[in-house]
């Protein structure tokens, strides 16, 4: 017999996303997908992570197609949870949005309308793309661990600034100047480190500012950090760059956001599978915005194995 949950929806609603925009909006949310015929059961996170749980629960109770209320961390969260249960394959699992968050960033590769009645419409259509998915394996208190993102990780700057961002979104700041504050003061804070990177077997030994590592374009609240990337061609764009002052970060600051900033001679793109980064000092990770630990990590590429409504008309393949 079919199972019947497979053609109804379970969505996920972060009422955080957003410093509290999910919890302000849920019931125009909820309205919009009513009035456009969805059969849907509702399930609101109380914390952090909890959205990994809910993503378990939903595909062991038969949901098979999820709808994600928030922002990136929330769709990481989902992601997570999609990857770590064994209910079914991973594949099995249709994922859409609906953007809430402060950031936003996977939803601007995939050409999904910032606004809930637009972002509803792309749900209808159900127009769905299988992008590719990264896992990072890396070490917390002497454990190794595994996490997933669907956009965008980063190390070193990037991950101070993420826990910066992280930091003020706690504070209950909002809007996408809280970005621009948080690489502003991270840029006072941070000193490039020595760091081995190795990409698909090529060795890289020298000081390091950043490395981010994209299936997205966009990280940072609307920075294209990864121009290059196209989320389903198997590869990871990773952008490396190396030390730069104060000066050279400003100036291409306006580069960070149209992405040409990767021309700056200290900026190498590369497209791979395979990328390992360690140091002998402490530099973090982040994956989709939510800061991981600790100063080794291995990153590698899952082709096509997570199915997006995407919309084919505003969607970024090419720069
Ligand atoms: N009920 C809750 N209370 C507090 N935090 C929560 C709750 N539910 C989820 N969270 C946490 O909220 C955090 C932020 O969610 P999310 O990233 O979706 O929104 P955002 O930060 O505003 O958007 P973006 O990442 O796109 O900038 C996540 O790290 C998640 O763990």
């Amino acid at each position: 017999m079919e199972n019947p949950l497979t053609k109804k929806w379970f969505v996920i609603l972060n009422p955080h996303a957003g410093s509290g925009r999910g919890k302000k909006d849920q019931a125009e949310i909820l309205k919009r997908l009513t009035k456009a015929d969805f059969q849907y059961e509702l399930a609101v996170s109380e914390f952090p992570k909890h959205i990994i749980q809910l993503t378990i629960d939903a595909i062991e109770k038969g949901y098979r197609n999820l709808i994600v209320a928030g922002g990136d961390g929330s769709l990481n969260e989902a992601v997570n949870g999609i990857f770590s249960q064994t209910f079914c394959l991973p594949e099995e699992i249709t994922v859409g949005m609906i953007p809430v968050g402060t950031g936003n960033d996977w939803i601007k590769t995939f050409g999904i309308p910032n606004y809930y009645s637009e972002a509803v419409k792309i749900l209808n259509q159900g127009e769905i793309m299988r992008q590719d998915i990264g896992r990072i394996t890396f070490s917390e208190n002497d454990l190794t661990k595994n996490c997933y993102f669907a956009n965008m990780a980063g190390f070193g700057f990037d991950a101070m600034v993420a826990t910066k961002t992280n930091q003020l979104k706690s504070k209950g700041r909002n809007g996408i100047s809280l970005y621009l504050q948080a690489l502003g003061s991270s840029l006072f804070n941070y000193r490039t480190t020595k760091t081995q990177v190795v990409i698909d077997g090529q060795k890289i030994d020298e000081l390091i500012f950043s490395v981010s590592i994209g299936i997205g374009k966009y990280n940072g609240g609307g920075m294209m950090q990864a121009p290059g990337a196209i989320p389903d061609n198997g590869l990871f764009q990773v952008t490396i760059i190396r030390k730069i002052g104060l000066l050279g970060i400003l100036r291409n600051l306006s580069g960070l956001y149209s992405g040409k900033y990767v021309n700056d001679y200290r900026v190498s793109t590369f497209q791979a599978k395979n990328i390992s980064i360690s140091s002998a000092h402490n530099i973090a990770g982040e994956a989709d915005g939510e800061t991981l630990g600790d100063n080794k990590f291995e990153i590698d590429i899952f082709s096509q194995k997570l199915a997006v409504i995407y919309n084919p008309q505003k969607y970024l393949k090419e720069k």
